[in-house]
């Protein structure tokens, strides 16, 4: 790990950015996956026909196997589409990650100093209703049914994982994960 550091970075590596990478790590890497999984389970309860059909999608393509394996994953559209309407409805990370401006910049006719802090409320846009037609606030699975919206940082409708450079490096391991 420290010789992998070392050749990446022209900064000489210690312990205290092995340890802040490792916090970093472990704490990105386990609230947002709980957040999302507590919300997935959140939202099924407060829509028991939601919740019935999911489980049916399930119980068809396992069949009376105690567990789903990944290999299942692709039979399961409808579960994925309750997984997107999760993220976009309660996204995990409601502002992202900070960013701070290089240079001047004008966005949407405000103009915006070098060096300042800029926020990207995700919250906001996921229920904005210029982008959600159907009734934003509502939970609607079946809007992603079907659809092949990505959530990978390619349509900023839906950017639960952030997107550009500083996207979620976890983003494999947290959709796998969820
Ligand atoms: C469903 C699960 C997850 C969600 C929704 C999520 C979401 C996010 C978001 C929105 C960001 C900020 C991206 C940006 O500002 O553009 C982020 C950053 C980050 N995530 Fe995740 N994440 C998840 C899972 C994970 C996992 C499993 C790991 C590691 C094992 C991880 C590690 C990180 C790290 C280290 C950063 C900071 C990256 C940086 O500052 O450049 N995440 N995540």
């Amino acid at each position: 790990m420290q010789i992998k550091l070392e050749l990446n970075s022209n900064k000489p590596t210690n312990w205290d950015r092995v340890k802040a990478l490792f916090m970093d790590l472990f704490l990105g890497g386990t609230d947002s996956s709980a957040a999302s999984i507590v919300w997935i389970m959140t939202a099924l309860m407060k829509a028991p026909h939601i919740m019935k059909k999911v489980q049916t999608e399930i119980r068809n393509a396992v069949g009376n196997k105690a567990k789903v394996d990944e290999d299942d994953l692709p039979t399961l559209p409808y579960l994925k589409a309750v997984i997107n309407e999760t993220f976009r409805l309660y996204t995990p990370v409601p502002m992202l990650v900070p960013r701070e401006t290089t240079q001047k910049c004008v966005l949407d006719g405000y103009e915006i100093q070098p060096k300042t802090t800029v926020y990207v409320n995700v919250w906001v846009i996921t229920r904005d209703p210029e982008c959600w037609k159907t009734s934003p606030e509502e939970f609607l699975p079946e809007r992603f049914y079907g659809s092949d919206m990505p959530v990978k940082g390619k349509d900023f409708g839906l950017i639960p994982f952030g997107s550009g450079r500083r996207i979620c490096p976890g983003m494999f391991m947290g959709l796998a994960n969820v």
